[in-house]
Parts: structure tokens; C-alpha cells; sequence
């Protein structure tokens, strides 16, 4: 076997390893990138770039519906074939001659197939076994995670990277799971004309989240005409010419000519070999120190870390892996304001603790809410204008905050900086909020603190 030195590999080139890929060979370090799906990793090609331009797309159908009574008359005609060539332009058509060409002009050496740690400081990818004199990088991500319910697996059900590839709007849609992914997918192409089920196994809807925002998703939900089966565990799966069956616990079924299965993603760790390195091979993440440290010679970030499967977590991940390769200063990480949001409309902006989550935590939690139909730019709006805003407070520091709404994931940055700063609910009260903003509802929420 061949054998190939390098001072850092990086397993997996998605948001967080490409760029800490590309900084590290462009500091002059000698870098090796592996990769077995396409450079850039999910985000681009099958997450967060396409499925927002397929919300923004159905954001501008339910907008143009919305012209009646406010602004004169409107037909609103979707034609999915747009949103589809936007995306297969945008990904150019799932090739990734682009991005490697990225890497490899820092210069990185980008080293196509699986990648498998064989030793510390080792990985092998295929017949070619590579050696990092400084480390290994994992950043493998994680990918869908199909559930084993009877006859699923032999049905040619969608993930998220057929629904996100396909050409062809379904006539009607059943989504497993009613999570970020289920959310968004389902409205988009509810809004598109498919008839959509969704059938999630908890009681509400994006169940990470506080209840009032799975509630107002469900009665959005109701609204596009989309069905929704809580405390439904899928029991069987058949697919036949007529689409798919899913047959519930409660003994009734959903069909559709496709089914999308949303039900979370996992890692598989022992497919990397981390047990190579004395990491446990049956966990579900790769635990890590502030650094992003797993074990000797060995980093972690992005969605393998367990702390969040968002795009802006694997590249704040991925700065603090570079700098500490290169020997810069390190502000250690810190989880106690990720901002989440969920691109359905209304979006759903989330930042630190639910209140459950405190309260389990046991903190002496106050909390405090306000509708955004009754604050000035809710008013204003008239349609489209569903929403909240929910302070979760710790004595007199935020310590959680969700803001749904029109561009709820907006608003959320300064209840982020509130969370994150620990800014004092004194000093939040005697800001000055614009008129007529939406923002402004954050004042209104303050006061019944
Ligand atoms: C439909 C959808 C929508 C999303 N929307 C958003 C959003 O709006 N905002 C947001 O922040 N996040 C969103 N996410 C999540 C986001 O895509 C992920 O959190 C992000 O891509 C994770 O980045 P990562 O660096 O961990 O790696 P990933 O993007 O998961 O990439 C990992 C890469 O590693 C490769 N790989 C794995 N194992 C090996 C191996 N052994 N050898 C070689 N290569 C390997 C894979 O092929 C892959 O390319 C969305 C996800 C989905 C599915
Ligand atoms: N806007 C964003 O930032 C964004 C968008 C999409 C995805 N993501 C990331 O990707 C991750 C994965 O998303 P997801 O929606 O797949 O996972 P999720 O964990 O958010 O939701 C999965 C849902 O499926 C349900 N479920 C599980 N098994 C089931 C079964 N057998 N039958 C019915 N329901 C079942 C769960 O109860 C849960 O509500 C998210 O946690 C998020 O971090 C982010």
C-alpha cells in the first residue's frame, strides 16, 4: 500500500471541514481532504441552500395569496419547474468541480472515497494509507436516519436528498416526521399544490421547541391544507402502483404517491474506525473539549459533536480547530446561545434553554409571551402576521428566548446577543425598540417579566 504523509487530515469536507480544510493548507500546513460524497457536504447540495430556495419560492406563493383584501386581486400559479432548475443551477447539477477546485488552488490535496481511521494519526481510503504528523479532523457530519418500521426499507421512500433533487412535484406527499426537516419540506410543497400528510410519533409538531411554536405551526399547517397525525407511530410501510401506504398505530393509514422520511440523522462511528483512536465506537457523537479536542491528535466539529446539526455550529466549530492547530489564541466553545431556526412561515427563531429544558435544569424559571398579531407591525401586516415572542428568564439574565414570526429567525439576533452577553432584563427594558418594527413585540414581552 501505498503511503502518503501529510501534517493534518481532514475527514469529510462539509461546511465545517472545508473550511478548516482550506484555512490550514492555506497557512502553508500540508493538507490532505477526504472525501466521499461531494465537496461542501450536505448543506449546499442537499440541506440549507436548497431548501431555502425552495421556502422562498413558496414564501412568494403564500404572499401573492395574501394580496386580497389588502392590496387588490392575485392568481398565483406555481410552476415547480423554476424552483428545480434554480436548485440543479445552484448545485451545478450536484457536481462539485467547483468547490474542490477551491481547496486545491489553497493547496490542499483532495483524496476521493470513504475514509477509515486505522491507527492514531492514520487513515486508510482504499488502498492508499495517509499519515498526519499534527492530527486528524473529524468532520464526517451525519446523514438521515431511517427508522426500522416493517417494509420501509424495501419502498424507494424519499430522504432529504430526493425530495431536494426532485424535478417533479408530487401530487401528494406523506413526511415522516414533523421536525425542522419534515416542517419546511411539508409546507413548501403543500404550498406547491401536493397534498401533504405529516405523521409524527410525539404529540406536536418541531417537539424540540416550545410547545406554543409546534402549536402554531400545526394550525399554519391546517391553513395550507396540509394534514396533521400526532402521537402517530408508522407501523408498517408497503409501496405498491398506487404509491405508498403507511398504516399507524391507531390503525389508520396515510398514502402518497412519495414518502419523505424526516425522522433525524445519525453517525455512524464505527464505520470511521474512531475506536482506532480509544473513542467509543457505539456512541452517538464524538464527545470533545472546548477546543474541539476528542483525543490525542484528534478533532472534532460539525454535526459528529452532537451539539446542534446546523451549518453555523460546524463553522464556528471549525475556527476554533484551525486556530488551535496553528497554535493561535482559542475562546474555548460555548453552547448556551446557539440560535436555531426553522424556515417555515412563520419561522420559528429559537435560542438557548426552552423553558422545560430550564425548568429540568432546575432553575427558578419566569417566563413571559406576547402574540405578534397584536403588536404595531403585526397589525400592519394583517396577513401573514402569526407569531410570538417567549422570554424564558433565569432571576434577571435570559437564559432562552423563541421568536416566531414573520422573519422570526431575524429578530432572533438580539435576543441571541441578549442570551450569549447575559445582558440584564433591566438594561433590555430601557432600550429604545423601533416603531413600527416587529422586533418591537420584544419589548412588550420584557414588560411582563
Ligand atoms: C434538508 C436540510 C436542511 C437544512 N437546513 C439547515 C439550515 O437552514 N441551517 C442550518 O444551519 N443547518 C441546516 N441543515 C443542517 C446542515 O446541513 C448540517 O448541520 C451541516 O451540513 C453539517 O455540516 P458538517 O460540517 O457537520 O458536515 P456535513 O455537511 O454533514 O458533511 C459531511 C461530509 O463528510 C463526508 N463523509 C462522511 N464520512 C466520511 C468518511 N468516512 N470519509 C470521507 N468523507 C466522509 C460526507 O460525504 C459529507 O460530504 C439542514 C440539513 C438538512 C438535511
Ligand atoms: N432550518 C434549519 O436550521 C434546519 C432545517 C432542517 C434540518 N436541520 C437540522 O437537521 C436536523 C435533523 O432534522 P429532522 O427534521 O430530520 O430531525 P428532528 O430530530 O428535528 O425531527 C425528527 C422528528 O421525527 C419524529 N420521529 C422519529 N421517528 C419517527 C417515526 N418512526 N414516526 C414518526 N415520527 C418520528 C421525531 O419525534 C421528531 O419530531 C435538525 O435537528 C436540525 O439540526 C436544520
Amino acid at each position: 500500500m501505498a503511503e502518503e504523509e501529510f501534517d493534518v487530515i481532514v475527514l469529510g469536507m462539509g461546511p465545517g471541514g472545508e473550511d478548516a480544510a482550506g484555512r490550514l493548507a492555506e497557512a502553508g500546513l500540508r493538507v490532505a481532504a477526504v472525501e466521499s460524497g461531494l465537496v461542501g457536504g450536505e448543506c449546499p447540495y442537499w440541506g440549507c441552500i436548497p431548501s431555502k430556495m425552495m421556502v422562498r419560492a413558496a414564501d412568494l406563493l403564500a404572499e401573492g395569496r395574501r394580496i386580497p383584501g389588502i392590496a387588490g386581486d392575485s392568481i398565483v400559479s406555481p410552476n415547480w419547474s423554476w424552483v428545480a432548475e434554480r436548485i440543479r443551477d445552484t448545485t451545478d447539477d450536484w457536481d462539485d468541480k467547483a468547490a474542490a477546485g477551491r481547496f486545491t488552488d489553497r493547496g490542499g490535496h483532495l483524496v476521493r472515497g470513504f475514509g477509515r481511521i486505522t491507527a492514531p494519526g492514520e487513515v486508510t481510503v482504499a488502498d492508499r494509507v495517509l499519515k498526519a504528523r499534527k492530527g486528524i479532523v473529524i468532520a464526517t457530519g451525519s446523514q438521515a436516519s431511517v427508522p426500522p418500521v416493517e417494509g420501509l426499507a424495501a419502498t424507494p421512500y424519499w430522504t432529504n436528498h430526493e425530495a431536494i433533487e426532485t424535478d417533479v412535484l408530487p401530487e401528494s406527499l406523506v413526511v415522516l416526521g414533523g421536525g425542522a426537516i419534515g416542517a419546511e419540506l411539508a409546507q413548501v410543497f403543500a404550498r406547491f399544490g401536493s397534498r401533504v400528510t405529516v405523521v409524527e410519533a410525539m404529540d406536536r409538531l418541531l417537539t424540540v421547541e416550545e410547545p406554543e411554536a409546534g402549536e402554531l405551526i400545526e394550525r399554519v399547517f391546517a391553513d395550507d391544507g396540509i394534514e396533521v397525525r400526532l402521537n402517530a407511530k408508522a407501523e408498517r410501510v408497503s409501496h405498491g402502483d398506487r404509491g405508498f401506504a403507511v398504516e399507524l398505530g391507531d390503525g389508520s393509514r396515510a398514502t402518497g404517491d412519495r414518502l419523505l422520511v424526516a425522522t433525524g440523522r445519525r453517525c455512524d462511528l464505527a464505520a470511521l474506525g474512531v475506536g482506532a483512536v480509544g473513542l467509543d465506537e457505539s456512541a452517538k457523537f464524538i464527545e470533545t473539549d472546548g477546543r474541539m479536542r476528542a483525543a490525542e491528535g484528534v478533532w472534532a466539529l460539525g454535526d459528529v459533536t452532537g451539539k446542534g446539526a446546523f451549518t453555523h455550529v460546524s463553522m464556528y466549530q471549525a475556527d476554533i480547530v484551525v486556530r488551535d492547530l496553528l497554535g493561535e489564541p482559542v475562546h474555548e466553545a460555548e453552547y448556551q446561545a446557539v440560535p436555531r431556526v426553522t424556515f417555515t412561515d412563520p419561522e420559528i427563531g429559537a435560542v438557548g434553554l426552552t423553558e422545560a429544558k430550564a425548568r429540568e435544569r432546575g432553575l427558578p424559571v419566569r417566563t413571559a409571551s406576547t402574540l405578534i398579531p397584536s403588536s404595531s407591525r403585526g397589525w400592519i401586516h394583517k396577513a401573514g402576521n402569526e407569531g410570538f415572542i417567549k422570554l424564558v428568564a433565569d432571576g434577571d439574565i435570559l437564559v432562552g428566548a423563541t421568536s416566531a414570526g414573520p422573519n422570526g429567525g431575524e429578530v432572533l439576533s438580539m435576543l441571541t446577543l441578549a442570551v450569549q452577553e447575559r445582558v440584564t432584563i433591566n438594561r433590555l427594558k430601557h432600550m429604545i425598540y423601533a416603531f413600527p418594527t416587529f422586533h418591537r413585540a420584544v419589548e412588550a414581552a420584557l414588560k411582563g417579566l
